[in-house]
């Protein structure tokens, strides 16, 4: 089989069954009906062979496009074997990422800024690249897949598509204009044309080759004060509050610099009673999907309620959206926000909108709560250990709230001589009512994910609904 169009039809029947395998796919809740490729593009042809392609995939209620990097070879060899998706024609055909010399061809494009058919390989005003390094995939739990080229750089490839703006790339270039200190570097993207629209298919950046995780600095610190005996949070050698404090100021910082970058509003109160009715939505949703979640909705009902009358205004800006310990990095210089894309469930053309800059407080504090309380989900029944979790997430909470509080205390006022959104919220335990609602909110989402993709971890923000509304608005 030579003609390529005959290739990718006769892969496209392969598809709907290693698809819901792969741990970025969207929509393993439901079965893959066909796959239809929309776009294909010949990056390099030969033996490998490297095809861009876009497929819609069909599920029972949705179809939507995704982007697939697939190499073909006469032979695969072994080192591939396991990237084998299927061989049609008898050629076995394979996901690209894992070949090195297929994700060098990216880097190569990349740096010399080629246009292939609609695809733009384009570098950031300024920048230019060593080529020559090959990528090899982070191995992360990832939403997308992201490929690193030495110590230098790291392009992710954005699998699920929608046309328009990407929020992470926009945000990106945005806080780099501003000079943000808390970002890694934009350095280039690609980008093709979907439904006869522009859409934004990767983006490069500068690697952090230093940086940890976050996520493994907070469990480390719980997994210590758990093993003592009876030291506090407080005494425990790695005890975290410091970095919660530096974070907390660092992500003031970024909404201050993102506030500069891009302004702020007032949203008044049609659309709190909309963001209301919309946390009201999902948490109906999710109880469809978790009927665990049945004895805690009527508390919770009443705190978005609450939120549906506000009469504001509450101030909006451009946020991440989906900040969690996960989403950040510790350099030796400081902490580094990453994935500017929004919550991955939400529908990409609403992951661009301003939302209050609680709702970022609101994912971070959710998250100290999830990185004390993972550690002890096999243990529920073990007071001494829920209690000491308890203490480690509180103590977070509160100083990074207190780093938040810092920097907003001290904020310059914009171009305009306004003062900047953080300025009006200050310290963000003051809103007590709006930040438990949307951390509720958070949680609501969260069920919903881990139902979907971690069910072993399902009791983590089960538990957390569960505090939450026995404490209410209690940080
Ligand atoms: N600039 C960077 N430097 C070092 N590591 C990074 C960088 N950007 C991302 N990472 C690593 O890659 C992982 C996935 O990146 P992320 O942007 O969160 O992808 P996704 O959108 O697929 O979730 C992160 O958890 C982090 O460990
Ligand atoms: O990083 P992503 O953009 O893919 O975010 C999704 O996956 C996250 C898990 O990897 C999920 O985060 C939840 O688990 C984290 C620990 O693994 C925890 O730190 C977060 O607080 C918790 O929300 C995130 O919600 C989801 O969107």
């Amino acid at each position: 089989m030579h003609d390529t169009q005959d290739l990718v039809r006769a892969l496209a029947d392969g598809l709907p069954a290693w698809l819901p395998a792969q741990r970025w796919f969207a929509g393993k809740d439901r079965p893959v009906r066909s796959v239809r490729p929309l776009h294909t593009t010949v990056l390099l042809d030969g033996d490998p062979l490297l095809l861009h392609l876009v497929v819609e995939v069909e599920q029972q209620d949705r179809r939507e496009p995704y982007q697939l990097l697939i190499g073909c070879r006469e032979q695969l060899p072994e080192h591939l074997g396991a990237s084998w998706i299927a061989s049609p024609g008898g050629r076995p055909c394979y996901e690209a990422g894992t070949d090195p010399e297929l994700t060098a061809h990216l880097l190569t494009a990349l740096a010399e800024q080629r246009h292939v058919g609609e695809l733009r390989f384009a570098l950031e005003d300024g920048v230019s690249l060593r080529a020559g390094a090959r990528g090899r995939p982070i191995g992360a739990e990832q939403s997308n897949t992201s490929l690193v080229y030495g110590h230098d750089y790291i392009l992710k490839l954005f699998r699920r598509l929608a046309p328009g703006p990407s929020a992470d790339l926009d945000r990106h270039r945005a806080l780099h204009a501003v000079g943000c200190t808390h970002i890694a570097q934009p350095l280039g993207s690609i980008t093709g044309r979907l439904h006869g629209q522009p859409v934004v298919l990767g983006m490069l950046q500068e690697f952090m080759a230093d940086a940890v995780e976050g996520w493994a600095m907070a469990t480390t610190s719980v997994r210590d004060l758990l093993a003592e005996g009876d030291l506090h949070a407080d005494e425990a050698g790695g005890d975290f509050a410091g970095e919660a404090h530096r974070l907390g100021r660092a992500v003031a910082t970024v909404h201050a610099d993102l506030d500069r970058a891009l302004g702020h509003r007032q949203a008044g109160a049609d659309e709190l009673a909309e963001a209301g009715e919309r946390m009201l939505r999902r948490l109906d949703e999710v109880l469809l999907q978790v009927p665990a979640l049945g004895p805690y909705a009527p508390a919770i009902r009443e705190a978005f309620e609450r939120v549906r009358v506000m009469t504001g205004p509450v101030v909006v800006q451009q946020v991440h959206g989906d900040l969690h310990l996960g989403q950040v990095l510790r350099t030796v210089h400081g902490w580094l926000l990453i994935d500017f894309e929004g919550e991955p469930a939400a529908p990409i053309a609403k992951r661009v909108l301003p939302h209050t800059p609680l709702r970022d407080v609101a994912g971070m504090l959710r998250s100290f709560d999830y990185a004390a309380h993972q550690m002890i989900v096999d243990q529920p029944a073990n007071k001494q250990l829920t209690v000491r979790a308890l203490e480690w997430s509180r103590r977070n909470r509160s100083a990074f709230c207190d780093g938040y509080a810092a920097v907003a205390a001290g904020a310059a006022p914009t171009g305009a001589g306004e003062p900047p959104a953080i300025a009006l919220i200050g310290d963000p335990r003051r809103h007590a009512r709006l930040l438990h609602a949307l951390e509720l909110d958070k949680a609501i989402y969260e069920i919903a994910y881990e139902n979907a993709n971690r069910p072993e971890w399902l009791s983590v923000p089960l538990a957390s609904v569960a505090r939450m509304t026995t404490e209410g608005e209690h940080l």
